[in-house]
């Protein structure tokens, strides 16, 4: 070894020692602080969001504030694991999208719960078997998951945060060769995401719809001639080769996930406020909806509208804006819209994805 490596590696090693003193302090501090809590819930997303902000707000380099994120999220994640073990339900099986999102979020000192369905995880969140729940709410390609929304609406579960998550696909396959592939396993979203790509380079293979991308992973796995359309970790769960990387249709493809619980979240300075509400149906009644959030300076980032499932024709709108629910500008126009609509629930109020 040249004495200028042998010199660098005995810097980094004091460092590395320093680094493993003060992050136990700190994990200390966290068990302290799971005592002072008793039974009160262990996670506090505004208060992860702000350590997040904070770090990444006094990163000077060299690391990028995206690593500075996945190491201070990974570095709460095994301190907070000191205070309680944190279970977290998802759209299943292993290798899904949602799977990556829970541990991109919560990092890997977290228990993930695999169940088989959109509703399986509220129902675990809401049965105890799990403190919380990841659910997919939107793809930046393909547009609301109404299941999701549908869910939102009747259950007493809480908004407690949101994680977005790059979507990249790729063609997995026992094959070594695209020419070979007659048949192509998905979820129904993922083809959404990539039918361009499919359209010109697999125009003739057969498209099967599966329950998950993971699940289409296992399908190809067992036959001949047949392929996925899955993220690369369902791939390496059950040994396909990667016949094509990076086939959504666009690059930024993205999906946005909410962490659903029974918890009300506290302000952290940057939140989301989710809410559900009707209009009567009457002349200008959508017009009138909006005018609290226009009077109160409050901004409206997303609007989306649903069938109610009450009436033929009628309609819920879901609405995401910005603040907190017990900010002064949100609760007016909260209480005005309250006034107008006739039927309005407030999702919850959650830190903005860091
Ligand atoms: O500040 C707290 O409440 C803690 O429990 C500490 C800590 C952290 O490691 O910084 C861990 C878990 C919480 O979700 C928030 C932050």
């Amino acid at each position: 070894m040249s004495d200028e490596l042998k010199k660098y590696r005995e810097q980094i090693d004091r460092i590395d020692d320093e680094l493993l003193k003060l992050i136990n302090q700190r994990a200390g501090l966290a068990q302290q602080i799971g005592h002072v809590k008793g039974n009160g819930a262990v996670l506090r997303p505004e208060r992860e969001a702000q350590v997040l902000q904070r770090m990444a707000r006094a990163n000077a380099g060299p690391l990028s504030n995206q690593g500075v994120t996945t190491l201070f999220t990974e570095i709460m994640s095994q301190c907070r694991a000191l205070e309680a073990p944190l279970r977290v339900a998802y759209l299943g099986p292993h290798g899904t999208f949602s799977e990556a999102a829970v541990f991109q979020r919560f990092g890997q000192a977290t228990e993930g719960v695999p169940v088989d369905s959109i509703d399986g995880v509220f129902d675990a969140v809401e049965g105890g078997m799990a403190n919380y729940g990841l659910v997919p709410v939107e793809n930046s390609t393909e547009g609301a998951i109404g299941r999701t929304l549908d869910l939102l609406l009747n259950s007493n579960l809480n908004i407690c945060g949101e994680v977005l998550l790059q979507v990249h696909q790729c063609v997995l396959s026992n094959e070594n060769d695209l020419s070979l592939i007659r048949k192509v396993y998905s979820h129904p979203q993922s083809f959404g995401q990539c039918q361009g790509w499919l359209n010109a380079h697999l125009p003739h293979s057969e498209r099967i719809t599966a329950s998950s991308n993971a699940d289409a992973a296992r399908l190809a796995a067992e036959e001949s001639f047949a392929a996925a359309v899955a993220g690369e970790q369902a791939g390496e769960h059950f040994k396909l080769k990667v016949l094509a990387r990076n086939i959504e249709d666009d690059a930024r493809n993205t999906t946005r996930f909410l962490v659903i619980g029974k918890q009300d979240v506290a302000p952290s300075g940057k939140d989301k406020t989710s809410l559900a509400m009707s209009a009567a149906n009457r002349p200008g009644a959508m017009h009138d909806l909006l005018t609290p959030f226009a009077q109160n300076g409050v901004s409206m980032t997303k609007m989306e509208s649903r069938p109610s499932r009450t009436g033929l024709w009628e309609y819920v709108f879901y609405v995401d804006i910005e603040g907190h629910q017990s900010d002064a500008k949100v609760a007016a126009s909260l209480a005005q819209l309250k006034q107008i609509a006739s039927f309005v629930k407030v999702l919850g109020s959650y830190p903005v994805a860091v």
